[in-house]
């Protein structure tokens, strides 16, 4: 098990946890932020209405529909920022002009990318009830646009949960 953050001797930050739908943002998002002591926002929360329809239609968004969504959550990010909380969101961040959105929010955000193969992401994706088809999934990895090491820390998903978990959490650590 690896230790908790101690939180008196650390500053606050901001973290995005980033990666094509299924690569389990949500799920490893919120086990890494409950282990280093910060909250975690899911950032499917933020998007309208419209979005979320279109998706669950099985149409893939479009820059624009993205557009506002990554604003709200730059938002987020900078209310964080302004009061020094710590905050980690999970959201998919596919495009490096999206991931220049979310930075307006804090230009010191920390990038965790959940890095793993079309197949392994769409066999987990097969198993969970989720409004987002797998069949949507091609069109994740053909709008993504990898971070290279300059812009995230890259995680390899392919492990156990547990121990996806800790190469988060060992990643986080090493940069106090
Ligand atoms: N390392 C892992 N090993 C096995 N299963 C995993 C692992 N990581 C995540 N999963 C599972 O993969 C599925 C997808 O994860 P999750 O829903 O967290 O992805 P997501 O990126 O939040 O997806 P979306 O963006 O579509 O909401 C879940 O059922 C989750 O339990
Ligand atoms: O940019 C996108 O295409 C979207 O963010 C999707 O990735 C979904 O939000 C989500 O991941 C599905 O639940």
């Amino acid at each position: 098990m690896t230790k908790q953050f101690d939180q008196r001797h650390r500053q606050s930050r901001r973290i995005l946890i980033m990666g094509v739908s299924g690569s389990g943002k949500s799920t490893i998002g919120e086990a890494v932020a409950e282990k280093t002591g910060c909250e975690y926002i899911d950032g499917d929360q933020y998007h309208p209405p419209a979005n979320i329809e279109k998706m669950t239609k099985g149409v893939p968004l479009t820059d624009d529909d993205r557009q506002g969504w990554l604003e709200a959550l730059a938002d987020l990010f900078a209310q964080h920022r302004r009061e020094n909380k710590s905050v980690m969101i999970g959201c998919s961040g596919l495009k490096k002009s999206y991931r220049d959105i979310l930075r307006q929010g804090d230009p010191e955000l920390i990038i965790l990318f959940l890095d793993g193969s079309y197949d392994t992401i769409l066999q987990r994706m097969e198993e969970r009830q989720h409004f987002f088809s797998p069949q949507m999934l091609r069109t994740q990895f053909d709008t993504l646009q990898t971070p290279g090491s300059d812009e995230a820390i890259s995680i390899d998903i392919s492990k156990s949960f547990d121990s996806v978990i800790d190469q988060c959490v060992s990643e986080l650590e090493a940069l106090d």
